[in-house]
Formats: C-alpha cells, sequence, structure tokens
C-alpha cells in the first residue's frame, strides 16, 4: 500500500490532504501563505499533534518567505505575526509550540534576511523529518507488546495521518499486523468529529488490518469480560509526571482499562513531552465550536438555543497509564 503524504512541503506552498473531507473525498490542497496554514489547523483539515506541529513549522516558513523586508529588525517585526498566528491556532498539542520555539529561536540568531528564510525552511524539514522516523521506531518499539491473536482497543486517529509518518497508536498496530501477528482492532468511532469512524476506519481499511468500528459508549462493554488484551491510545501534550492530554473520552476509557486489568499505553514521540509542566492540571484543554456536538456531517441533530460543552480533549491521571511508547522505547509510567 502507497505511503500517504498528509503533509507534503513544494518549498514556496504546502500541499494537504483536507482530512476533513475524508473518507468519502481523497482531496488534496495547495496552501499558499500562513493564513490558510493556521486556517486549515484550526479547522482540522491537518490534524494530530505531530502532524500540526509539521504543518505549523511550514506555515511559519511560508510566512516568512513572504516578508518583503531586507531589513533584519524590521523582518523579526513582521516574523512575530507570522509565528503568532500559527502560535494561536490550537493551545493543546505539544508538537505545535515545539515547532514554534523551535522556528522562533532560528529567527533570533539569525544573522541577515535571507539566512533567516532559508534557516526555517530547512528547520521545518527537520521536524519532519524527525517525526517520520520518531514514529518509525515508535511502530516497531510499540509492535512488540502486542501478541498473536489480541485484540487492541484504539480511540480517535493516530495513524499516517496524525503523524506524517507511521503512525504512533495506529503505528504500533499496523507494524504487528504486518509483522503476522493474527490481531483484531477494536476502533471507537470518537464523537464529536469521528476521527475514529472517518480517518482509523480509512486507514486500516487501507492497510486490511482487520478492525470493528464502535461507538464511544460502546468501549465498556468489550472491555468487561476481558474482550480486549490492550489499549494504545495517542497524546497531545504529556506532562512531566505522566499525565497526558488526548483526544475527549481517553480518560474514560482508561479508567475503564484499569478497572478491567487491560494494560493501557500511550504512543508519543518525544516532541509530545512538554518537561516544563509538572502535572496535567497545567495542560491547557481547547474548547471547540458547540456546532461540532450539536451538528452531525453538517446536519442540525440537537434544538437551537441550548448550553453546549465541547473540550476537544481530557487529561488521563499517570496512574491508569501502564506505559509510554516512544521512538526511544517503553517509559514505565
Ligand atoms: C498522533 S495524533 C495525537 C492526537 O491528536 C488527535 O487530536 P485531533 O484529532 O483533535 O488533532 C487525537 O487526540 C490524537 O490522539
Amino acid at each position: 500500500m502507497s505511503s500517504i503524504k498528509p503533509v507534503e512541503w513544494l518549498g514556496d506552498r504546502l500541499m494537504i490532504i483536507d482530512q476533513t473531507r475524508l473518507p468519502q473525498h481523497e482531496i488534496y490542497l495547495e496552501l499558499a501563505d500562513v493564513h490558510q496554514v493556521a486556517e486549515a489547523i484550526k479547522s482540522l483539515k491537518v490534524r494530530g499533534a505531530p502532524s500540526i506541529g509539521v504543518a505549523a513549522a511550514y506555515g511559519i516558513a511560508l510566512g516568512a518567505q513572504q516578508i518583503e523586508t531586507q531589513d533584519l529588525e524590521e523582518f523579526r517585526k513582521a516574523y512575530k505575526n507570522v509565528s503568532a498566528e500559527i502560535a494561536a491556532t490550537r493551545p493543546t498539542a505539544r508538537n505545535l509550540f515545539m515547532a514554534v520555539e523551535r522556528m522562533d529561536d532560528i529567527v533570533g540568531r539569525a544573522p541577515d534576511v535571507i539566512s533567516a528564510k532559508d534557516r526555517l525552511a530547512a528547520e521545518a524539514e527537520k521536524i519532519h523529518d524527525a517525526e517520520i522516523e520518531s514514529t518509525r521506531l515508535i511502530a516497531q518499539n510499540g509492535a512488540a507488546l502486542i501478541r498473536d491473536g489480541d485484540t487492541i482497543l484504539t480511540h480517535c486517529n493516530t495513524g499516517p495521518l496524525a503523524t506524517t509518518g507511521s503512525g504512533t497508536a495506529l503505528g504500533v498496530i499496523i507494524e504487528a499486523f504486518r509483522q503476522g501477528k493474527k490481531i483484531e482492532v477494536l476502533a471507537t468511532e470518537t464523537r464529536p468529529l469521528c476521527q475514529g469512524a472517518r480517518l482509523t476506519a480509512w486507514e486500516l481499511r487501507r492497510e486490511h488490518v482487520p478492525f470493528r468500528l464502535i461507538t464511544d459508549s460502546m468501549a465498556g462493554h468489550f472491555m468487561k469480560g476481558a474482550r480486549v488484551d490492550m489499549v494504545v491510545v495517542g497524546a497531545d501534550r504529556i506532562a512531566r509526571n505522566g499525565d497526558t492530554a488526548n483526544k475527549i473520552g481517553t480518560y474514560s476509557i482508561a479508567v475503564l482499562a484499569h478497572e478491567n486489568g487491560i494494560p493501557f499505553y500511550i504512543a508519543a514521540p518525544s516532541t509530545t513531552f512538554d518537561q516544563r509542566i509538572a502535572t496535567g492540571d497545567e495542560i491547557v484543554i481547547e474548547e471547540r465550536s458547540p456546532d461540532e456536538v450539536t451538528h452531525l456531517y453538517g446536519k442540525r441533530t440537537a434544538p437551537e438555543g441550548i448550553e453546549v460543552c465541547n473540550p476537544a480533549f481530557d487529561v488521563t491521571p499517570a496512574n491508569y497509564i501502564t506505559g509510554f511508547i516512544t521512538e526511544n522505547g517503553i517509559l514505565k509510567s
């Protein structure tokens, strides 16, 4: 199966797969400036912590390319708006801010405008290459945990679309399947935006991995009575103590796994770990539009004029996490 390229740098444009159109339509968009990249991140046309970080880096490089002055101080002043626009897109995924910080550092140290622009593009490609390599190693390290005959439950989407590489949790699963292990996957649909039903199902079908799609509310039913051997999910930000922010619904699945004695793993690259925060209490949880809850595929399902909550993530305390699958190996929680 040909590898998916959710993000591709064209030197003066950024090509992405519009993930909001999948699985019905595989639409590629060429983003021509930082505003289009920022909008694509905000609207989840490109999504998934590692993919967000990569797109953020290219978006900043693209925006900097289009700053016309050759005066370094004027360039740095205009650059701040480019960086700020990307930083304001989504607050939770650590990878985005890792990219912004590395790009800001490049501009702060560049001796002139031409060097700054060249180094920004090169740094974005370095960030991209690193995420591809990290997820390749995560897939290998994690596949070793999966046994022949296992049923693995996963939540949201953490495959090539979400990472630009092999995937994190889904990369682990796909690699185990490619190694010949007879596995089955239970993939949750992941309301409200259905990344599981739309994207994980699309990726697993492309790879011919046996899976069944379930609603989020079915997770406990299948974990009860040892019908699930392992849970593996992704992450958006991991605090120093191991508390982990991931797609809304992850905390509930972690508690259910703990209750049923099922190992619960987080798969994530080191770029998702945030050493600056001590616990998950410090993680900003993105609150998204109520329309994502009151509408399904654009059709209104709930009455108008009601109060709605739509946190995009929740935080799983470290004590519910068996271990972290990273490019450097398995870290015990
Ligand atoms: C390897 S992707 C990590 C993470 O990103 C997803 O969130 P979103 O679809 O809102 O970008 C989800 O939380 C995945 O687990």
